[in-house]
């Protein structure tokens, strides 16, 4: 295995559910490709805010970020090969915010690539052109960022769209799921009778951190006998390890991105 052992200082605190200080550890996952080159080397900062997960070469700036690392053996990405050049320019279009909203936190703002008609519309075709032919009659959207992908999605695959909402905003009858988030808890709500036993379910999210929110919003649909085909996202924050909590359940992204921040 390829594993880069690396004696780094923390240059913006990283996601501290990792590690924090300094350390020595294995970045086996942030091994830099030979052919890339940390974009400052000397001296400065290293940034590896890296662009992986579906194969696909993105070599582009995003923010100061510009390297990459390639996709490696434990990311079980052979189940989110998607390799299409739409995927690129969607990713170049969702800027990195640094420390919000906490310290630590490298928050992906998908807000850029909703004001580029071009990446938005890509985004959608690419989760329809996956899901129009599975037979899914229900999309379940996780307030607030998959109210914005899920029903588009829904429409075009003729599915309808359920809102897993948060507290208190859903008026009908509900059933709850408290979970945790990379950044506090919350609670997540969907309408009983929304969806029915053995109905063929997407989740749709903008972005898989912890994973938590999905794990709620499956066990929510599960609960009223949904069955849960796939979880899909733009972006996988790999680093964080969401997937593993998935457990079995298919995990469809458009691609990765790692946030951790070093230098040495
Ligand atoms: O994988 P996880 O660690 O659970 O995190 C992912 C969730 O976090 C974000 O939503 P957030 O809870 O910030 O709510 P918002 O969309 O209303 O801002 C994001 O849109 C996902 O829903
Ligand atoms: N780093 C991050 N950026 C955007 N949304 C998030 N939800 C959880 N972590 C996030």
């Amino acid at each position: 295995m390829n594993t880069l052992k690396i004696s780094f200082a923390v240059l913006k605190k990283p996601t501290s559910y990792f590690f924090g200080g300094n350390s020595v550890i294995s970045l086996k996952s942030l091994t830099p490709p030979s052919s890339v080159k940390p974009a400052s080397i000397s001296g400065g900062p290293r940034v590896y805010s890296t662009f992986a997960g579906t194969g696909v070469r993105t070599d582009f700036k995003v923010n100061s970020y510009s390297n990459m690392a390639e996709p490696d053996s434990d990311h079980k990405q052979g189940d989110v090969a998607v390799k299409d050049d739409r995927i690129a320019h969607i990713s170049s279009t969702i800027r990195v915010i640094p420390d919000f909203p906490k310290p630590g936190i490298m928050f992906q703002d998908i807000t850029t690539m909703l004001l580029d008609p071009v990446a938005f519309k890509d985004s959608i075709d690419l989760f329809v052109e996956r899901y129009k032919d599975k037979d899914i009659s229900v999309v379940a959207g996780v307030e607030a960022r998959g109210f914005i992908f899920g029903p588009p999605i829904a429409l075009a695959i003729g599915a309808k769209f359920v809102p897993m909402r948060k507290p208190n905003k859903l008026p009908g009858a509900v059933i709850s799921e408290e979970y945790s988030l990379e950044y506090g808890t919350d609670i997540m709500e969907m309408h009983v009778g929304a969806v029915e036993v053995g109905e063929r379910t997407l989740v749709i999210d903008d972005l898989i951190a912890t994973g938590g929110t999905l794990v709620a919003a499956i066990n929510l649909l599960e609960r009223v006998g949904a069955n849960v085909v796939e979880c899909a996202c733009v972006i996988e924050l790999p680093d964080l390890k969401g997937r593993d909590r998935l457990g079995d359940k298919p995990l469809f992204v458009l691609f990765s991105r790692y946030t951790i921040s070093f230098c040495w």
